[in-house]
């Protein structure tokens, strides 16, 4: 079985492209980054290193790589042929690589019905539905019809902590032993794609939602708050007492959100909130706030993990997300030269004005309750 994934970055390698070996697929990773592709090319094989108090190697064989834009045309006739398309580039990624697969889905139509998957599994709501809306742009009426039939297009949730990693290191990944896959499984053609780990659901909302409103959520408490105080590590922002408290504030305000809406089991979810947190402060794992706060403008938007909970639970329960609040305040207050998203926040900000970028970045209307909720914490930080 053949694989074709897009992005061997973190994720890619660390988790999607383990579990497709583990399942007995051969995996070409399509990327950009020439260096990934050539020690891909070079070695045909990498380890996985689970970290925890035992550690573990898998070794992932059966890879090889091709940069999907110097060889576009290679690409196309590797989704043509493939039995299933993954991708983990990160959501405002994922416009760029529709052409490839909807040029690929055209010559794959042309000779065969045969059904196929195209699992987006980036940290977003909805994001193979917004990948297919990318791709259908580049098919005709006819296509799109055709692909209605034989292309599905599943939502799925993500979750396994994978760090960037070492300097030096290119393909080797050290990533924590927990994972979770769940994919959707009533927009699947054809028969389920047989990968070990890939949990079936019917609705993959409540699951996206719980892993995007607690476990990013969560993590963004010790990166934005640990960068505004000068932590330089997950781990480290972790050991402050004053993180902490927001952090567990944060994730009740959310869960209050998420049992809710999505009747999960109150003492189920606390469960899920401890195990997180045990994971953020994994001490084997050395992850950059950075990271973790990379991207700042996307984290703001109205559907992310911190807008959307923040809006339902004031919506919801009448009351001021406080903690909330106080992560979105760090996100704005968040200056980072080597984030271009920072850059752009800053500059939106440095022009109009902390309320006014928030609301323009998060879509809330003028007025909106959180905004004051957010300035109120935005003026005490930034003293
Ligand atoms: N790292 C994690 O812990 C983690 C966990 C769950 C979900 N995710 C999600 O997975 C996605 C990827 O995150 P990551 O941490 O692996 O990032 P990453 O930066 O390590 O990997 C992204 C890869 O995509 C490649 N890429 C960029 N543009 C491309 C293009 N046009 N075509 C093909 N490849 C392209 C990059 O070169 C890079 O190798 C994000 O949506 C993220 O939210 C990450
Ligand atoms: O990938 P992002 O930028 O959406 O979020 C940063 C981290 O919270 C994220 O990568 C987590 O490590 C991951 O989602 C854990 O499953």
């Amino acid at each position: 079985m053949q694989a074709v994934h897009f992005g061997a970055g973190n994720i890619g390698r660390g988790f999607i492209g383990a579990l497709l070996h583990q399942s007995g697929y051969q995996t070409l990773f399509l990327d950009v980054n020439d260096t990934v592709i050539q020690e891909l090319n070079q070695k045909r094989e990498y380890e996985v290193t689970l970290v925890g108090t035992e550690q573990e190697i898998i070794s992932v064989k059966n890879v090889s790589g091709l940069n999907s834009s110097s060889h576009p045309d290679e690409a196309i006739e590797a989704i043509s042929k493939a039995d299933l398309v993954t991708a983990a580039v990160g959501p405002n990624v994922l416009a760029h690589i529709a052409e490839l697969i909807a040029e690929g889905l055209k010559v794959r139509m042309r000779v065969s019905k045969e059904p196929l998957n195209v699992i987006a599994c980036e940290n977003m709501i909805n994001g193979s539905s917004i990948l297919k809306k990318h791709v259908f742009e580049y098919l005709n009426e006819e296509e799109r019809q055709a692909a209605e039939q034989s292309i599905g297009f599943p939502n799925a949730a993500v979750d396994r902590i994978v760090p960037d990693q070492r300097p030096g290191n290119i393909l080797g990944v050290a990533v924590e032993p927990y994972y979770e896959w769940v994919v959707e499984q009533t927009s699947i053609k054809g028969e389920r794609p047989e990968v070990k780990g890939i949990t079936y659901v019917d609705d993959l909302n409540p699951y996206i939602e719980r892993k995007l409103f607690t476990v990013n959520t969560g993590h963004a408490v010790p990166a934005y708050l640990g960068h505004y105080k000068k932590y330089s590590t997950i781990n480290e922002a972790m050991g402050d007492e004053e993180i902490k408290k927001v952090l567990y504030g944060a994730l009740s305000e959310t869960g209050e959100v998420v049992v809710r809406q999505h009747k999960f089991d109150q003492s189920e979810h606390g469960e899920y909130i401890r195990k997180i947190i045990e994971r953020f402060s994994n001490p084997y794992i050395s992850d950059y706030v950075t990271r973790v706060a990379r991207g700042p403008i996307r984290k703001l938007g109205q559907n992310d993990r911190l807008i959307r909970p923040a809006s339902l639970y004031i919506q919801l329960t009448g009351k001021e997300p406080v903690n909330l609040a106080t992560v979105i305040a760090g996100v704005l207050l968040y200056d980072n030269e080597q984030d271009d998203e920072a850059r752009r926040l800053q500059d939106q900000i440095a022009e109009k004005g902390y309320e006014a970028t928030l609301q323009s970045v998060s879509g809330l209307a003028a007025g909106d309750p959180l905004i004051a909720a957010v300035m109120k914490h935005v003026n005490v930080m930034k003293r």
